[in-house]
Parts: C-alpha cells; sequence; structure tokens
C-alpha cells in the first residue's frame, strides 16, 4: 500500500504545496492534502495543529508544512508530543534533521526556496533514515525533561498551573486554570 503523507501550507506556502503534492505523487506516495485550496490570506497555525495531530496520534508516519520562514509553522507543530518538526533550507539540513534529529515533520521556508531547491531538499528528507545510537538518547531527554519540568512545576506551585489564555506583555500566558 502506498504511504500516505499529510501536507499543508499558508497562503505563503501554498504554491509550493500544490508543486510539492505533485512531486510527492510522481515519487509513488499517496498524499493527505490538508489545505488550504487557494492562496488567499490565512493562519499557518490552522494548518499546522491537524497536521501534526495526524503525526503524533501515528495516523501518519510524517509530514510536511510550508509557510513564509516556516517558524511559524514548526511552533505550532513542535508543540505536539513526539512531533519534531525541521525546518530545513538545504538538503544537508533535512539529511541532519532526519540522521540525528529524527524529524518527523519537514518544515520549507517556502518564500527562500525554490521549486527546484525544494525539491531537492524533500528527497533528502524522504530518503534518510534515523541513525539513532547516541540521538536516541538526546531525542528521548526532549520528552523526559519536559514532563519532569512540568512534574517539579506543578509540585512548587499545586495551585497555580499557567495555561493558553489570554497573552500578557511579551506573549507570557496568565490566565490560571482551574
Ligand atoms: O512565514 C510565516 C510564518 O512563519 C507566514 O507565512 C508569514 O508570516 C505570512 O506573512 P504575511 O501575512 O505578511 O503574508
Amino acid at each position: 500500500m502506498k504511504e500516505s503523507i499529510p501536507i499543508a501550507a499558508d497562503h505563503a506556502g501554498f504554491e509550493l504545496k500544490e508543486k510539492l503534492r505533485a512531486a510527492l505523487e510522481r515519487r509513488g506516495f499517496a498524499v493527505d492534502d490538508l489545505g488550504p485550496s487557494s492562496d488567499a490570506s490565512t493562519d499557518y497555525a490552522d494548518y499546522a495543529h491537524p497536521l501534526a495531530d495526524r503525526v503524533s496520534t501515528g495516523q501518519a508516519a510524517r509530514g510536511i508544512l510550508m509557510c513564509g520562514t516556516g517558524l511559524g509553522m514548526s511552533y505550532a507543530a513542535n508543540r505536539h508530543p513526539h512531533v519534531r518538526a525541521a525546518v530545513a533550507w538545504a538538503p544537508e539540513i533535512a539529511e541532519l534533521a532526519r540522521r540525528h534529529n529524527d524529524a518527523n515533520v519537514l518544515v520549507l521556508p517556502a518564500r527562500f526556496l525554490s521549486e527546484e531547491e525544494a525539491e531537492q531538499i524533500l528527497d533528502a528528507w524522504l530518503a534518510t533514515p534515523f541513525d539513532g545510537g547516541r540521538h536516541e538518547r538526546r531525542i528521548e531527554k526532549i520528552e523526559t525533561t519536559d514532563a519532569a519540568r512540568a512534574e517539579e512545576a506543578a509540585r512548587h506551585h499545586p495551585d497555580h498551573r499557567v495555561g493558553l489564555g489570554e497573552q500578557g506583555p511579551g506573549g507570557h500566558a496568565h490566565e490560571e486554570l482551574e
């Protein structure tokens, strides 16, 4: 059975998404296009979260996101457990993102890449396996350290859990949860 790869973009990545969808199909993949369906202005998080959710929950092994710089998409995607979204602007970065970081989401900075460059990056990411070994331990620490930090914070401030909500100056969350 063909592997199905979810892809998504915002308006800045729309044109590249259309090209990479065709490129993926030419390479024998099924493409799960999560949008958008035009280059009308849109918000990257609306597209990053559904794609990252598919990878986080194991519905898809890997996915591809595109926005102008790649940064907004990576911020949103990396909030999902088990998602390692890597912004890659050269094939060598994509290769190392696989070999060292086991990147399961490729994020492309569409405003800074030609179609040809994007395809070269895509090919490097698709073809490169994870090296494992010492990198396995480092990747595990991303999540175990995160969990330990959350536990530590809860121990020190049992009645004051900070969650997503109103953003104060500097973008810090100030809403208290029950
Ligand atoms: O790169 C991005 C996020 O990281 C966006 O694509 C970019 O911010 C969109 O900008 P504009 O609304 O000015 O087209």
